[in-house]
C-alpha cells in the first residue's frame, strides 16, 4: 500500500506537521509513505498514480492554500484529471497557520473539493473536539476542533517550536487513520474500479 503525502511549507511549520502525517501512516504495517514537496520542481506524477492513498498539506495564506499547492492543483489537471488517474484513491488533508482559527477550514475545504474533483474518496477524522487551551500535551487530540482534517497552529514561533504536541499527534493520527483505511480497502479481494476500468465508462 502506497501513501504519499503532497505538502507546501514556506518556513518550515506545515513541514513538520506532514512529517507527523507520515509517521503516523508509517505505523500501519505495509504502508510505503513518501513525502513529496511540492516546491520540488519535479512531481514524481507517476508515483502519485501508482499511490493508494494522497494526503494534501498546506498552510493556510491568506485565508487560503498556498499559492504553490494551488500550482500543483492546476498542474495535475492536465497529469492526473484528465484520464481520472487518482479515482477512487484515498484523500485527506491537513493545514497549519498561525492563529487558533486562521481560517484553515477554507484550505481544508478547497483540498477536500480538489480531491472530489478527481473522484477521490475523503476521509475525516473521527476525534471530538477537545481542550483548545492545550497546546502541549499529547493527550488533547483535535484541540482545534476539526472533523474535514487535521489542523495545526504555529503563532509566530519558529518551527522549532510550533506546531505543538497536541497538534502534531492530531496529524499523526490522521496518517495513520488514512493508512489504515486505505489498507482495508487494498486488502479485499473486490477491488474498487480505477481509473482504467469499463465501469468509469458506464457512469
Ligand atoms: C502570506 C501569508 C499569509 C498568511 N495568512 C494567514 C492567515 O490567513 N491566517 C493565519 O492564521 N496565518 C496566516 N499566516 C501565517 C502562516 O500560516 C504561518 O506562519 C504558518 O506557520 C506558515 O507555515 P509554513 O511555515 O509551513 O509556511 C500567513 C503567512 C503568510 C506568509
Amino acid at each position: 500500500m502506497i501513501v504519499s503525502i503532497v505538502y507546501d511549507s514556506g518556513y518550515g511549520h506545515t513541514a513538520k506537521q506532514a512529517e507527523a502525517v507520515a509517521k503516523g501512516a508509517r505505523q500501519v504495517s505495509g504502508a510505503e509513505v513518501t513525502l513529496i514537496p511540492v516546491s520540488e520542481k519535479n512531481i514524481p506524477w507517476e508515483a502519485l498514480e501508482k499511490s493508494d492513498a494522497i494526503i494534501f498539506g498546506s498552510p493556510t495564506y491568506n485565508g487560503l492554500i498556498s499559492a504553490r499547492l494551488k500550482q500543483f492543483f492546476e498542474d495535475s489537471t492536465r497529469t492526473a484529471w484528465t484520464e481520472l488517474k487518482w479515482r477512487n484513491k484515498i484523500a485527506a488533508g491537513f493545514s497549519n497557520s498561525g492563529a487558533q482559527n486562521g481560517d484553515k477550514l477554507n484550505s481544508l475545504m478547497s483540498i477536500a473539493l480538489f480531491a472530489a474533483q478527481h473522484g477521490m474518496i475523503w476521509v475525516g477524522l473521527d476525534l471530538h473536539p477537545a481542550d483548545p487551551n492545550s497546546t502541549a500535551t499529547t493527550k488533547n487530540l483535535n484541540r482545534l476542533g476539526s472533523w474535514l482534517g487535521a489542523m495545526a497552529q504555529s503563532d509566530n514561533a519558529s518551527p522549532e517550536i510550533t506546531p505543538g504536541g497536541s497538534d502534531l499527534k492530531t496529524a499523526e493520527y490522521l496518517g495513520k487513520r488514512v493508512a489504515e483505511i486505505t489498507s482495508r480497502l487494498t486488502n479485499r479481494s473486490e477491488k474498487l474500479p480505477g481509473s482504467d476500468s469499463k465501469a468509469k465508462q458506464l457512469v
